[in-house]
């Protein structure tokens, strides 16, 4: 009930166009209820005239008069009728606007614990479809509401007093097809939610086969992935078929009941006829009435349904519109201010969702100034880009500081601090747009030499300037056109366009060979004086030149210090060492000394 009047809440706050909507409902209505009077009265008026004698002239005026008024009330009511739809229509669209744009902004800022549970695809369908169910409330169920409730209830009335017996028999079909209508469209809802599951998981399926189409083909598993998709189709379709089967007994029987009624009214009416206790036109009006009602009362049951489906929609909808958001600025926060450069890890743990009893941060405190190189390195699942997702605050530590500057990084606004904190992450996503606009991502308004440098910078600009459209180059979904080295090396320029204060390059040069790597690190060096480099890597060729090097183990930092410093302590990096370069070998380039 709370939704409900949530939505009605927000259809109101259009108050000229609902106020129109519901206006040429009434008068719409109104108009549909002289109809069965106007022929009442023609054939009341015509028999008249072929009673008395003088058909000819009098009964074709009495004809004439009735038809062009039928034919005014009629194009009357279309146009009202037009204008109630159309303004039903847009204020289910204006909400829909709002809600859309509401809804994508949320989804923006909420935090990446929630994402990490969310599903996608789930995401999705309640942005479309939820969002849909709550747009038609306006136009399927409130609107559909009053003009009801006036049709039924005026039109009783009116027949009633005319005749009483008459009047309740004409309207004896109402309550079963009014009761029926609504108890099929409830069991077809129940079974339409049940069908979005399962076309949800069908959905999955094919999203998940698409994203991983190269693994298919590579373990040649479209059969496997064909009866899979087979199975839940299959499900879909067992439902359609209930669906169908509902709708059709359920029709049979409302039709049924309606040409009973009818039939009956003929009966009795015609009797009356007879004895003289009533006209032909009364007779007439009654039957036309039961035609002009046999829609409506029909769609009771889709009323309901429009009331229960802006219901559950809604609820799903503003469920998550009213989330709260985990990592949002603090009451009172002030733009970062970076001067000195400094960021400080103090004593810092974590863990996923506040799950205490699985730390995976423990006590980390080091700090770095501008210009130094800081590389974290561990075993896989060590913590180490939990580490680098910290600083801008992807999650919140749930012991210690981080601090840049000495400012908390959960004082200062998060709008500052991402822009002063860049990741390259390890996952190089792109967007499927030109190569231009990916690298120009942070700063779309970026000029072309710009672009340019960062691009030779990431030793990306030769191989651009080999495609036939160049920078122009529309890289596919998800930058498909691109190889995995080239991949990374557009994000690390998308990112060298940031000037940020600290930047952090999760494990983003795997997948570029050595030399590559060098080089960019080498174009790199007047860009990290300026910051704070975080380098996480598994190659130690990537980070041995780091200024300090943490060796993190099971979320704890056990060993740190320089290259030299720690191949000299003989514990766990220079195992590491060992085992990546063969005794003798020297792999610290001879160039390179510091960052
Ligand atoms: N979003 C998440 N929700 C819950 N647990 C997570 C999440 N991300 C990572 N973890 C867990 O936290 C631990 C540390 O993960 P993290 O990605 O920081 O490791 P890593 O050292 O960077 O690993 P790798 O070298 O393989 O990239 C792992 O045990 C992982 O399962």
């Amino acid at each position: 009930m709370n939704t409900i009047l949530r939505i009605t809440r927000m259809n109101l706050r259009h108050p000229w166009q609902v106020a129109v909507a519901i206006g040429s409902t009434l008068v719409a209505v109104t108009l549909q209820l002289l109809i069965p009077q106007l022929i009442g009265w023609a054939v009341d008026h015509t028999q008249t005239a072929i009673g008395g004698g003088i058909a000819g002239a009098a009964a074709d005026e009495a004809l004439r008069t009735s038809a062009l008024l039928l034919l005014a009330v009629s194009v009357l009511r279309g146009l009202f009728t037009l204008a109630q739809n159309y303004f039903a229509e847009a204020v289910g669209h204006h909400i829909a606007y709002e809600l859309r744009l509401a809804y994508y902004e949320k989804i923006q800022r909420l935090s990446f614990s929630f994402h990490d549970q969310a599903h996608s695809g789930d995401l999705i369908t309640i942005g479309m479809l939820d969002l849909e169910g709550v747009r038609m409330y306006f136009s399927t169920a409130l609107v559909r509401a009053v003009l009801l409730i006036m049709l039924i209830g005026i039109g009783a009335c009116m027949l009633i007093s005319t005749d009483l017996a008459l009047g309740l028999l004409t309207l004896s079909f109402v309550p079963f097809v009014g009761w029926r209508s609504s108890v099929t469209q409830l069991k077809l809802r129940h079974t339409w939610l049940d069908l979005q599951d399962r076309l949800s998981v069908l959905g999955r399926v094919m999203e998940e086969n698409l994203g991983g189409i190269r693994v298919v083909r590579a373990f040649a598993a479209q059969p496997y992935e064909m009866l899979k998709f087979d199975h839940a189709s299959k499900k879909a379709l067992g439902l359609a078929h209930d669906r169908v089967d509902i709708r059709v007994r359920n029709t049979s029987a409302m039709t049924f009941s309606f040409l009973f009624a009818m039939a009956l009214v003929l009966w009795i009416g015609g009797n009356k006829v007879i004895a003289g206790e009533t006209s032909v036109g009364t007779l007439t009006m009654f039957l036309t009435f039961m035609m002009i009602l046999q829609m409506p009362v029909r769609q009771i049951g889709f009323m309901v349904n429009a009331f229960a489906h802006a219901s559950t929609c809604g609820s799903r909808l503003f469920g998550l519109l009213d989330l709260d958001i985990a990592i949002k600025d603090a009451p009172g926060a002030r733009p970062l201010e970076v001067s000195q450069g400094t960021l400080r890890f103090d004593n810092v743990s974590f863990a996923y969702n506040g799950i205490e009893n699985r730390p995976i941060l423990k006590n980390i405190s080091f700090e770095a100034r501008k210009g130094q190189t800081i590389a974290i390195v561990g075993p896989p699942g060590s913590g180490k880009s939990t580490m680098a997702h910290l600083i801008p605050r992807f999650y919140d530590v749930t012991g210690g500081t981080i601090t840049l500057d000495s400012q908390d990084v959960r004082e200062v606004t998060l709008a500052t601090l991402r822009r002063a904190v860049a990741v390259v992450q390890q996952d190089a996503f792109l967007f499927s747009t030109t190569i231009e606009n990916n690298v120009a991502y942070g700063d779309p308004w970026a000029e072309e030499q710009r672009i340019e440098r960062a691009s030779e910078s990431a030793q990306l600009h030769n191989y651009i300037l080999g495609l036939p459209t160049s920078y122009k180059t529309v890289v596919g979904e998800r930058g498909v056109s691109l190889s995995g080295g080239q991949r990374q090396r557009l994000t690390i320029a998308r990112t060298m366009m940031l000037r940020p204060s600290v930047i952090v390059f999760d494990d983003s040069t795997a997948a570029i060979d050595a030399a590559t790597e060098q080089r960019i690190r080498s174009a790199m060096r007047r860009f990290a004086k300026d910051r704070v480099t975080i380098i996480i890597a598994h190659r130690l060729s990537s980070l041995m030149h780091a200024d300090n090097i943490l060796f993190i183990e099971n979320g704890e930092i056990v060993e740190r210090g320089t290259h030299q410093e720690l191949l000299a302590k003989d514990g766990r990096y220079k195992a590491l060492y060992d085992l990546q370069v063969p005794p003798g070998d020297d792999m610290l380039p001879k160039q390179e000394g510091g960052s």
